[in-house]
């Protein structure tokens, strides 16, 4: 089936990128919605990004995971090219993080649990570096976790930590080294988002990119005394410099501070808009 723009009815903006926004967009026949993303190709041929959209198409259209945002398919005209993309319906997590400040401990562990599973698909795909922090995971209908990789662009304007090449934050201390990344990125990663999940802040955060990088490469590191000693445990083994003494995915599915905290069959609370 090939799709083209007049099979959808567009509505509003859903998020505005440097290489093009997404739209929710409705398709005719069968009402179905879905997110739209736009993308010019004179950008993308300007910027010699376009290999890169062909492989995260490429990528993207073959991953099929509950926690992984779905693209449906996609299409082009003269001067642009649509991502069909799934519609999550209770927006990003990034947003419900600053409307919540931070999250309790059982809420955390079933989305640290899902993004977990998620990876470990990704991983037997051999994709690794799918960019966990909360900018780019967005809310489904019903409360669940979806990996949504904007990789390259950027979202939503108002997002607060925007150096150039993204958010220092989520930077593994090989990155920063500048050594090639492997799958360990991704456990670091999970462990910065757990943090910043149960705090409210990432672990490294400081007033300026030095200070960041510092904190990164020592692993300097303050738990707040309301963080519990087994949520303690899992995050210093993902936070550790060394990539392979780093826990392995499987392993962080059996951690206690999971078990216990988000078992078999428990899904994310419905956030209710007047639930403080
Ligand atoms: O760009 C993305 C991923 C991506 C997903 C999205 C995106 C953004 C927002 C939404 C939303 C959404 N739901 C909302 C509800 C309330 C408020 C805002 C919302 N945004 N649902 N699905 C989305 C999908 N933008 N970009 N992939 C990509 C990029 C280049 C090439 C390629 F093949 C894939």
């Amino acid at each position: 089936k090939s799709w083209s723009l007049s099979d959808f009815d567009l509505g509003r903006p859903l998020g505005k990128g440097k290489f093009g926004n997404v739209y929710l967009a409705r398709e005719k026949e069968s009402h179905y919605v879905v997110a739209l993303k736009v993308l010019f190709k004179s950008q993308i041929l300007d910027s010699e990004i376009e290999h890169q959209v062909r492989r995260e198409v490429e990528i993207q259209c073959r991953l099929r995971h509950p926690n992984i945002l779905r693209m449906y398919g996609y299409f082009h005209d003269e001067k642009r090219i649509y991502l069909i993309l799934e519609y999550a319906k209770q927006g990003s997590l990034y947003k419900l993080l600053k409307e919540r400040e931070r999250f309790d401990e059982k809420t955390v562990a079933i989305y640290i649990r899902d993004l977990t599973r998620a990876l470990l698909y990704c991983h037997t795909k051999k994709v690794i570096h799918r960019d966990i922090k909360p900018e780019n995971l967005l809310i489904g209908h019903n409360w669940e976790l979806k990996i949504a990789d904007f990789g390259w662009s950027v979202h939503s304007p108002s997002s607060r930590r925007m150096t150039l090449c993204g958010t220092l934050d989520y930077l593994s201390p090989e990155m920063i080294e500048g050594k090639p990344h492997s799958y360990a990125v991704d456990i670091w990663s999970l462990g910065v988002l757990c943090y910043e999940l149960l705090v409210g802040l990432p672990p490294f955060d400081a007033k300026d990119s030095h200070q960041t990088y510092r904190k990164i490469r020592y692993v300097i590191i303050k738990y707040p005394d309301f963080i519990s000693e087994k949520a303690k445990d899992l995050m210093g083994r993902l936070l550790v410099i060394n990539p392979e003494q780093r826990l392995p995915l499987t392993n962080v599915l059996q951690h206690p501070w999971i078990t216990e905290n988000a078992p078999e069959g428990a899904v994310p609370p419905a956030f209710n808009p007047e639930q403080k």
